[in-house]
């Protein structure tokens, strides 16, 4: 992916603009605009920063999309995710993302023609097939209707044995919505036990409790994944499905983010569905970053990162490929969106020296995907990414100031070496928190994150700089489900229903510094830029025009 073959890597000088400025270039995760009101902890906190970029500076801060069709999302309802988010910010270009590339694939049916589903399918006459993936239908990771049509298609291709491992998901869609996704499935797989397939579920848990952690921030997530659906081994046993859900769900705490892994056991006890030779292996999520160590554990003959005890010989094919460099899975149904030069990959070229730091959590954001999911540096003499460890094992309203402090301080010392032309972050802070649902400490997560800001525009102050602070979708500008007219929206029992998802909202993108040159301000012109539009306005502020097909501008140079 990349660096292929004939590719013109020199970038035009800009007419206007000059070369040499620092630029800091911030992504505020889960930032959106939104109403002030008390659901929106980003106008609840102080945020003296933030406010500083936005109030009486039309020119140089506006809002910009960061969902839907302009992040290559197959619908205006969509919402925004980090995956499409940055890879739209750092490709500067609209690709189609992996849940439409796998609608379309299973619309015209190309799924079950191409290699990976052959491969899978060797397996259908012997063996278990099982599906392993999100249970839900937030369209981030994976999408419900898809695993519907994923099974059906299977049993009429001949599968006669499967077997569903769930994870319950209430991160992209609502705490509780679990068990209307369980009943679907259950009654999706009564369906195909009436037509002679041997169906059922055979396990699950909470995504952030089992299998789907990133990054390798904590590896017990993933191996609790591998006990439940590979060995069938876990502390809860239940009959079926939807009672593990709901027995799991009624415990004083419990969410569906980090239900405890479970397994469904037959009338003798014994586990319905572990993992054994012969037997192919699905995950349906589209999603890259929470399938990676998964599909290591799956794959990788040499593993030491937990005793998988047993290694089944399987037949295994990922929704996509989950990593382009590494190859993995080496077997998937739909191959990825190609994203090929990325901005970063032409400032590599042109000889910009880049710095790009997260916590853990977020750091394959501002690296893995910025660089249109690719791992590794361009060229390592002028890159430097550095990562701080992320807190594991806690919901990050325990901790919502994170690691925002930390990366600040080595963002701020990389701009003050003089040895970096672009210093680029992630701050994690309102999304992650906003994920939890607890709007008091998102109110401190959004304050943190704006700490960290000042100290970056601090730095970029002091040597001269030009600043690009923008978000890759929004998150703890609104942390409650609303109805039609915008008001929240209140359940059965007349509760609030708290939004722990991302929203549909615009982000803010903000530009400035004693660097910025006199006469640049966003132009008026672009009817509705979203976030693809960033890379050619930072590769301008670098002092190049960006490449023809790339996203315009969002600025333009007005003679003063
Ligand atoms: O945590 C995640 O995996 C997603 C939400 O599902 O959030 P983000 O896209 O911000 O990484
Ligand atoms: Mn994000
Ligand atoms: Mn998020």
């Amino acid at each position: 992916m990349g660096s292929s073959g004939d590719v013109n890597w020199k970038l035009e000088d800009h007419p206007k603009l000059p070369k040499g400025k620092t630029i800091g270039l911030i992504v505020l995760d889960g930032w959106g605009e939104s109403e002030p009101d008390q659901y929106n902890c980003i106008h609840k906190a102080p945020t003296p920063a933030m406010d500083s970029l936005k109030n009486g500076k039309p020119d140089t801060w506006r809002l910009i999309k960061a969902h839907g069709t302009a992040v290559g999302l197959p619908s205006e309802d969509d919402m925004g995710n980090s995956e499409v988010g940055h890879n739209a910010l750092g490709a500067g270009r609209i690709y189609a993302q992996g849940a439409k590339l796998v609608d379309l694939a299973l619309e015209s049916g190309k799924i079950y023609e191409d290699e990976g589903f052959k491969y899978i399918s060797e397996s259908f006459e012997k063996g278990t097939v099982h599906l392993i993936g999100l249970l839900s239908d937030g369209g981030v990771h994976s999408r419900l209707d898809q695993v519907q049509l994923l099974l059906k298609g299977f049993a009429e291709r001949g599968a006669k044995r499967i077997r569903v491992h769930v994870l319950t998901d209430g991160r992209d869609v609502l705490d509780g919505s679990s068990v209307g996704f369980v009943e679907t499935l259950e009654a999706d797989l009564a369906d195909l036990r009436s037509k002679g397939v041997d169906a059922q579920i055979a396990s699950g848990g909470g995504r952030m409790n089992v299998t789907m952690d990133r990054y390798e921030n904590d590896w017990n997530v993933v191996k609790r994944g591998w006990d439940a659906q590979v060995l069938g081994e876990a502390p809860h046993k239940f009959k079926s499905g939807l009672e593990a859900i709901k027995t799991l769900r009624a415990e004083p705490g419990a969410n569906d983010q980090y239900l405890p892994p479970f397994v469904i056991v037959d009338d003798s006890g014994k586990a319905v569905g572990p993992i054994v030779d012969g037997d192919a292996v699905v995950t349906f999520n589209f999603r890259a970053d929470r399938m990676v160590m998964h599909a290591k554990a799956l794959e990788y003959e040499d593993f030491d990162k937990f005793d998988r005890v047993r290694v089944p010989k399987i037949r295994y094919a990922g929704m996509l490929q989950y990593d382009g460099e590494l190859k993995l899975p080496s077997h998937y149904l739909v191959s990825p969106p190609l994203i090929d030069r990325t901005s970063g990959e032409y400032l590599a070229h042109n000889g910009i020296r880049t710095f790009a730091c997260s916590e853990t959590v977020k750091f394959g954001h501002v690296t893995f995907f910025w660089n249109g999911n690719r791992s590794g540096y361009f060229n390592e003499k002028l890159e430097k990414y550095v990562e701080i460890p992320s807190d594991s094992g806690i919901s990050f309203n325990v901790q919502p100031k994170m690691k925002a402090l930390e990366i600040a301080e080595k963002a701020r010392d990389a701009i003050l070496s003089g040895k970096f032309d672009q210093v680029r972050v992630n701050l994690p802070n309102g999304d992650m928190v906003g994920h939890t649902g607890d709007i008091k400490a998102t109110v401190v997560a959004c304050e943190a994150a704006d700490v960290a800001v000042r100290i970056i525009l601090d730095a970029i102050e002091q040597v001269g700089g030009i600043y690009v602070v923008t978000a890759d979708h929004g998150n703890a500008e609104d942390m409650v489900k609303r109805d039609k007219a915008g008001k929240p929206a209140l359940d059965k029992e007349g509760n609030l229903q708290i939004l722990t998802s991302h929203t549909l909202k615009p982000v803010p993108i903000a530009i400035g510094g004693p660097g910025l040159s006199a006469g640049v301000k966003f132009r008026q012109d672009l009817e509705t830029p979203g976030l693809a539009n960033v890379a050619a306005t930072v590769m301008n502020l670098h002092g190049f025009v960006a490449p023809g097909d790339y996203e315009p501008s969002l600025i333009e140079v007005v003679d003063k």
